[in-house]
C-alpha cells in the first residue's frame, strides 16, 4: 500500500481551545476517507494543518513517503476548502484558464475536467450564471486541473439542495474509481456512509474510531430479549462468551455480540436452561446508532 499522508499526534490549540487533539491516522492511496464529526469537532481545522494554512500546535504530518517539501507535495494535492470563488462575469472556460495559468499547468485538461464535473456543456456560460452545485462543481473541475494524486473537499454538499447533493457524491464516486484519493470532511453520516470507504470519526478534536466504513456498519450486532426471568437472563449472557455490552431499556434486555451467533441457536441454548424468551430479535445497528453509542460512551 502506498501511503499518501500520514498524521501522528497532530494537534492545534487556539488560545485554551483545544480544536484537535493528538490525531494520528493515514491515508492510504485509492481508497475514499471520511474524516466524521459534529460542528465544531475540529475537521476543518485538520484539513488546514495539513494544507499549511493552519499551524499546528506540536505533533506531524507527512505527504508522501515524507522526503518531499510540504510546499511541493502539495503541488500534488487538489483541495476545496472555502466556498468557490472565482470571476462572476468570466464564463466557466476562461475562470479555469486563470486557475491554470496560476498553477502553471497545461490548459488541455480544461475540457476533460469539466466533462467530468457535467458542465462542458455549459463551458461558455458566466460563472455568475451557476447554481451553487455547479459553482461547487466547478471548483471541482479546478481542484482536478493538476491531476491530483489526492483531493481533499470540506463539507462538499453543504447548502445544496437534494439533487445538487446527489450529483456531488456521484462526481466524487467517479473520480475515486479513476484512481484518485478522497478526503472529505463531513458532519453527516449518510454521506460518508454512501461516498467514503474509511471513516476517521472526531469528537471534540479526539479521534474516536478509525477503520473502514463497511466493517463498522458489519458489526456482529445485538439480541433484544425480553423474560419474566430477568435476572437468570443477564446472568447468563454476563458469563457467556459470545455476549459483550449488556443493557436494559424500557423492559428489553440488549445483548451486544462480540462473536457470531444465530437466534436459533441461542434460543434452544436458553430453552434448556429453563429460561423461555418472550421475545428475540437479532439487529444490527446503523452507522448512526454506532456514532451515538461511540458519542455516548466518550462523553465526560
Ligand atoms: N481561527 C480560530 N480561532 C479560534 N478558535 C477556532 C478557530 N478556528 C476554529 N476554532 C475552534 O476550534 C474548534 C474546531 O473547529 P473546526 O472549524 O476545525 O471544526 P469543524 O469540525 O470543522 O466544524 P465546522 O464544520 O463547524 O467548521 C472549534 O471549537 C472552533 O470554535
Amino acid at each position: 500500500m502506498e501511503t499518501i499522508l500520514s498524521l501522528q499526534n497532530l494537534s492545534k490549540n487556539y488560545k485554551n481551545v483545544k480544536a484537535v487533539q493528538n490525531l494520528s491516522f493515514t491515508i492510504e492511496k485509492g481508497n475514499v476517507y471520511g474524516i466524521l464529526g459534529p460542528n465544531g469537532s475540529g475537521k476543518s481545522t485538520t484539513l488546514g494543518m495539513v494544507l499549511n494554512v493552519v499551524n499546528k500546535t506540536s505533533g506531524n504530518f507527512k505527504w508522501f513517503n515524507g522526503n518531499v517539501a510540504v510546499h511541493d507535495a502539495l503541488k500534488r494535492v487538489g483541495a476545496i476548502i472555502e466556498r468557490p470563488n472565482f470571476y462572476p462575469y468570466m464564463t466557466a472556460y476562461d475562470n479555469l484558464k486563470l486557475v491554470c495559468k496560476i498553477k502553471s499547468v497545461s490548459t488541455n485538461k480544461i475540457d476533460e475536467k469539466l466533462k467530468i464535473v457535467g458542465l462542458l456543456d455549459r463551458k461558455d456560460s458566466k460563472f455568475k450564471t451557476f447554481s451553487l452545485g455547479m459553482k461547487q462543481r466547478l471548483a471541482i473541475a479546478s481542484a482536478l486541473l493538476n491531476d491530483p494524486e489526492i483531493l481533499i473537499l470540506d463539507e462538499p454538499t453543504n447548502g445544496l439542495d437534494p439533487q445538487g447533493i446527489h450529483q456531488i457524491r456521484e462526481i466524487i464516486k467517479e473520480i475515486a474509481t479513476q484512481g484518485t484519493t478522497i478526503l472529505l470532511a463531513s458532519h453527516l453520516l449518510d454521506e460518508v456512509e454512501k461516498v467514503c470507504s474509511h471513516v476517521v470519526i472526531l469528537r471534540k478534536g479526539v479521534k474516536i474510531y478509525s477503520g473502514r466504513v463497511d466493517e463498522m456498519v458489519a458489526s456482529q450486532g445485538f439480541f433484544e430479549l425480553k423474560t419474566d426471568k430477568e435476572a437468570e437472563l443477564i446472568a447468563i449472557l454476563e458469563k457467556h462468551e459470545s455476549f459483550g455490552k449488556i443493557t436494559k431499556e424500557e423492559g428489553l434486555i440488549k445483548a451486544f455480540l462480540t462473536a457470531p451467533l444465530s437466534a436459533s441457536d441461542f434460543n434452544k441454548a436458553m430453552f434448556e436452561q429453563g429460561i423461555v424468551l418472550s421475545h428475540l430479535v437479532n439487529r444490527k445497528e446503523s452507522l448512526e446508532e454506532q456514532f451515538l453509542q461511540l458519542t455516548e460512551n466518550q462523553s465526560n
